[in-house]
């Protein structure tokens, strides 16, 4: 099991953001997880990272608990078993694309092998754009530099908040499609949490979140 989430809470200020909420993913699954703006979607991500606590419940990536542990030690496990795609770029703006890859690939302890980063560059269709600084990306290459970025700690699971809502029908295609095959080749889950209803042709596996009042039952 990649993801384990059991029967989870979490409030701001006396407001139930999640309540009873659990979900699991098998090792290899790939899921899209679906709610409107203010449904909780970056909390959830936010709590499965490890970077809010929940008020109960329990989270396990690969099996190793991301609840119950002390903030350093869901830091270390965030760093080695999960890679994030933002909607917008987390990169160093003074280095260009393989600098930040080198880093990425340091800071998450899986090695240096060197020979890896040009190979996922090129897989992304950014072998021109190599180094390039963040900045001089286009959207649709700065979403894909982004995969590259979450692949090269060689995560189990891939989380994706909101990877497609800024792009246009062509670029939605090519990053959903590129993040399917790039998840697939790695051995690694792929969650992805959007109100992007155009991704639901994309992956099968859906799962709707809504507001704690109304949401749909599982
Ligand atoms: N720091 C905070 N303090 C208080 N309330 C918050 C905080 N962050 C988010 N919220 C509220 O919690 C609810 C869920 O927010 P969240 O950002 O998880 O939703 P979302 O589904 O990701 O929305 P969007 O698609 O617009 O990003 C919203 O009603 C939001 O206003």
């Amino acid at each position: 099991m990649s993801l384990m989430i059991r029967n989870l809470a979490f409030r701001y200020g006396g407001r139930d953001i999640l309540d009873d909420f659990s979900f699991d993913m098998a090792a290899g699954e790939q899921s899209l997880l679906i709610g409107a703006s203010g449904s909780g979607k970056s909390t959830l991500v936010n709590l499965i990272c490890g970077l809010l606590t929940p008020e109960a419940g329990t989270i396990a990536i690969g099996g190793e608990p991301m609840t119950g542990i002390s903030a350093s030690q869901r830091d270390d496990l965030r760093r080695r078993r999960i890679g994030l795609v933002f909607q917008t770029l987390k990169l160093v703006s003074a280095l260009d694309l393989t600098a930040n890859l080198k880093l990425a690939q340091r800071l998450s302890g899986h090695g240096t092998e060197a020979e890896r980063i040009p190979m996922l560059i090129e897989r992304l269709g950014l072998g021109h754009r190599a180094h390039a600084r963040p900045r001089e990306l286009s959207q649709g290459e700065a979403q894909r530099a982004a995969i590259a970025r979450a692949l090269i700690g060689r995560p189990d699971l891939i989380i994706a908040d909101e990877p497609t809502s800024a792009l246009d029908h062509d670029n939605m295609h090519k990053v959903a499609s590129l993040l399917r095959e790039c998840a697939g080749e790695a051995g690694a889950s792929l969650l992805i949490v959007t109100h992007d209803e155009r991704l639901r042709d994309h992956v099968t596996s859906v799962r709707e979140i809504g507001p704690v009042s109304t949401r749909i039952a599982a």
